[in-house]
């Protein structure tokens, strides 16, 4: 190994399926016990691992509370604070249940929480569909560097992350297996050793 590359770390798994797994049935409880049931519980799942997600979560308190749990999906992307300042975007899919979101507990589910941005986003698309008698957040992990004043309500893992660092989940649905992965921007590590820092292509560590 020559010096450049002595002191950098390849993308490092910080969750498996297992964990996972452990999480959101954990999240489930947590849902459950907050609403005291989940009666009238609605998860809206943030695309684009946020609606894997959601689904999952259904399926659990589903099994936990026995009643089948309204899920959907809340695309932002209208939404979004810096659609002007980039490349067109695509849209993805809102998807409401047939309940609705007026007068429900509504979950807002996303895989990561970052600045805050996507979930005021979601906070303004929501609000233009409907009014929630509550509004909450589930995320898998929280990396900090919040921007906004928006914390979660459940997290699956609280991640410290330096700036320069990159969260990436990965679902069965989406990737073919599951994982949380950290690791650093390619744009922060040197170019002698940016490939090894690519997702899914450096060696575990
Ligand atoms: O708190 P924030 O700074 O807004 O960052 C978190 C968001 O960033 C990612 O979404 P991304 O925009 O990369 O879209 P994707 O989910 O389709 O990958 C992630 O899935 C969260 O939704
Ligand atoms: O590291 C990050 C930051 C925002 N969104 C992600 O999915 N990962």
């Amino acid at each position: 190994m020559d010096d450049s590359s002595a002191n950098l770390q390849p993308a490092r798994p910080v969750l498996e399926a297992p964990d996972i797994k452990r999480v959101l049935t954990r999240i489930a409880h947590e849902i459950v016990e907050r609403a005291k049931g989940a009666g009238d519980v609605v998860l809206l799942g943030i695309p684009t691992r946020g609606v894997f997600l959601a689904r999952r979560l259904a399926a659990k308190l589903e099994e936990i509370t026995g009643s089948a749990i309204p899920v959907g999906s809340l695309d932002i992307t209208m939404y979004r604070d810096d659609l002007r300042l980039g490349p067109a975007r695509a849209l993805a899919r809102t998807e409401i249940p047939a309940e609705g979101v007026d007068g429900r507990l509504v979950v807002l589910v996303d895989d990561v929480l970052y600045s805050g941005r996507t979930i005021r986003a979601a906070l303004d698309a929501l609000g233009d569909i409907g009014r929630p008698r509550a509004v909450q957040l589930a995320v898998l992990v929280d990396r900090g560097h919040r921007e906004l004043p928006i914390r979660a309500d459940y997290v699956g893992k609280n991640l410290p992350t330096s700036q320069r660092e990159t969260v990436k989940v990965q679902l069965t649905e989406e990737d073919g297996h599951d994982g949380v992965l950290l690791g650093l921007r390619e744009d922060a590590a040197d170019s002698a050793g940016a490939d090894r820092f690519r997702h899914g292509t450096a060696p575990a560590g």
